[in-house]
């Protein structure tokens, strides 16, 4: 902690006017844990519902590490969606006693996470240009609530959410949810004016009306609600889009435990679980299956014998069970980018280039230093891979490989290359063209010593894109290799392991906009009194 707390010192003093979530989502965003964060799953011990006090608390917490690196053995199971863990009614409701006694959480924090898992896991699939009306029908219980918290995230995320709320609970908690969407204006309708054809005025429709603690058979006006959700399976779907139904943890009207008994009732296109998936969700058969909750301690988790899949990064959400066939022809994003002009570029394309390899880096993309390289020898066959660029100026872009590699053999034969880098998220592709020469070598062992350990021992043992017999022969080299150096001596770097530098002759800056009228701007080198400068030209999209 005290090594964040002091890298972070000046990062600390321009966030100091931000929330405590913000700051700690910021810190997420430029310091990485050293592994993935992920949800504990534990599947030692069976479950025996006893009362808990806090000494058994404390006496787990101090196991949960160990319990962690179970977790990360399980991990790989995970992905078959029949080894995740499913609630039984009373096993939803105990845990959530459990987490708002003993565990120390209020309503409205489970709550706010939970509201905003949904908002999440919709914009993970419908995008606002396309699916931007959202009416969100709450129930009287907690579940409706999240209905509540995540339309107003919705709105926040660029939506344009409606509320229908017929039977309000007269609680702090509920009218403070109430007024904070009242202030953003966002519309509340009574059932009575709901539009008779939903699909008309609504792009997604939010099942928010009953949760887990759902029993019997609706009542009104939900009875009357549902059936409406239910007909637009059966609306004439040639003349109007059909709007999707999102149902948060249960789809309503559903048995907690059996799902749609009769089997007719709503039919989902996404199900958000909350926590644990509840029984039912094992009928659901719409294409979008998520998990959120993102705050299940180990407790918990081990308590209910929980495997749930692990969330990512800083997701809030998690896809469970397979991902829906998609028509690959129907794959396309629309880019919508500030204007990019030949009067705002700068004259030299390097400084271009840091321009938006800054802007990269301060996006918080994922190696934004990742580029395809490409290559083709003698038979004038190109090849491309990914490497990492590891350093640029005036003089050229260097990365660092095997000499010996696929790559080096079609260099020697051909000393031309392209460098091709795309910022997914900025809209933005690089090109970069030119002649290739190898590093010096005290450059490349000044490089090769700056690497961690393991990844130098790891380029000795790599006679790169030759054929291997088996993982274990690397593993094996390996492994004489860490014992060999283990007392920190120089590792030398070895003869067939450098650098290349590549000149640029040619780059080509694109930013996506729309209709595919993108802005392409061409850097070719111009001799103009024996001096050389670079043209800046416009290309057609
Ligand atoms: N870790 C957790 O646990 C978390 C839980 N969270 C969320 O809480 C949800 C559970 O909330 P909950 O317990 O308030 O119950 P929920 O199902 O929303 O509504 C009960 C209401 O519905 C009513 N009602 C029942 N049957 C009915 C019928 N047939 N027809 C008409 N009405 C009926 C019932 O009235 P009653 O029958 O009692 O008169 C009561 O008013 C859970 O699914 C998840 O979304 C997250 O926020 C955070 C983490
Ligand atoms: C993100 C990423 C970064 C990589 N960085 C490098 C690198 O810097 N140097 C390298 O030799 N290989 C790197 N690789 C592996 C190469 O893509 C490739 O597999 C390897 O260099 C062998 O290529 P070749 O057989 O065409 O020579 C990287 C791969 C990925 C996915
Ligand atoms: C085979 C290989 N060599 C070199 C590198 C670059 O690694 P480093 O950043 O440690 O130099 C990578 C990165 O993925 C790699 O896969
Ligand atoms: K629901």
């Amino acid at each position: 902690m005290w090594s964040l707390i002091r890298k972070s010192r000046t990062m600390t003093c321009s966030l100091l006017t931000l929330s405590l979530p913000l700051f700690y989502n910021s810190i997420s965003t430029i310091y990485r844990p050293a592994r993935s964060l992920r949800n504990p799953l534990v599947t030692t011990s069976s479950v025996f519902l006893a009362p808990i006090s806090s000494s058994a608390i404390r006496a787990f917490c101090s196991k949960s590490s160990e319990a962690r690196g179970m977790a990360d053995r399980a991990v790989l199971s995970i992905h078959n969606p029949d080894s995740i863990s499913y609630l039984n009614q009373r096993e939803a409701a105990e845990i959530d006693e459990i987490l708002m006694g003993p565990l120390g959480f209020s309503v409205d924090q489970l709550m706010e996470l939970a509201g905003l898992s949904v908002a999440t896991s919709i914009a993970e699939v419908y995008k606002p240009g396309e699916y931007g009306r959202v009416l969100t029908i709450c129930g009287p219980g907690n579940n409706g609530g999240d209905g509540l918290v995540a339309a107003r995230h919705l709105y926040q995320f660029g939506y344009k959410p409606s509320i229908c709320y017929p039977k309000r609970t007269n609680k702090p908690l509920y009218n403070g949810l109430v007024t904070q969407l009242e202030s953003l204006s966002v519309p509340f309708l009574s059932v009575e004016d709901l539009p008779s054809d939903l699909s008309k005025d609504f792009d997604i429709l939010v099942d928010a009306i009953f949760g887990f603690s759902f029993h019997g058979a609706p009542r009104p006006p939900f009875d009357d609600l549902l059936q409406r959700l239910v007909c637009l399976h059966g609306s004439d779907q040639t003349r109007q889009k059909a709007p999707v139904i999102v149902s948060v943890d249960i789809p309503s009207g559903w048995h907690v435990e059996e799902g749609d008994v009769g089997g007719e009732g709503i039919k989902p296109d996404m199900l958000v679980s909350l926590t644990a998936p509840k029984l039912c969700a094992k009928k659901f058969s719409g294409p979008h299956h998520f998990l959120g909750g993102r705050f299940v301690p180990p407790f918990i988790a081990d308590k209910y014998k929980l495997r749930l899949p692990p969330y990512s990064g800083t997701a809030m959400c998690v896809r469970i069970g397979k991902p829906p066939q998609v028509d690959i022809s129907a794959l396309r994003e629309n880019y919508i980018s500030p204007e990019f002009l030949e009067e705002q570029v700068e004259a030299d394309p390097i400084d271009q280039f840091r321009k938006w390899f800054d802007d990269a880096v301060a996006a918080g993309l994922r190696e934004p230093n990742a580029m395809a390289l490409s290559t083709a020898g003698m038979d004038g066959k190109p090849s491309s891979r990914i490497v990492l660029l590891k350093g640029v100026d005036k003089d050229g872009f260097v990365w660092y490989t095997n000499y010996e590699s696929r790559k080096a053999h079609e260099l020697t034969e051909n000393p031309r290359a392209s460098l091709l880098f795309y910022w997914d998220g900025l809209n933005r592709q690089v090109r970069v063209e030119g002649s290739v020469q190898k590093v010096s070598d005290e450059e490349s062992d000044h490089y090769f010593h700056s690497r961690p350990r393991g990844s130098q021992i790891g380029a000795i043992v790599s006679k790169q894109s030759a054929v291997v017999p088996g993982r274990d022969y690397l593993y094996q080299q390996y492994k004489e290799l860490v014992e060999k150096y283990s007392d920190g001596s120089l590792i030398p770097k070895p003869k067939h392991w450098g650098g290349y530098r590549l000149k640029p002759e040619y780059f080509e800056f694109w930013l996506g906009q729309q209709s595919r009228l993108h802005d392409r701007l061409r850097y070719s080198p111009q001799d103009v009194d024996g001096k050389k400068v670079w043209r800046i030209e416009r290309l057609a999209p």
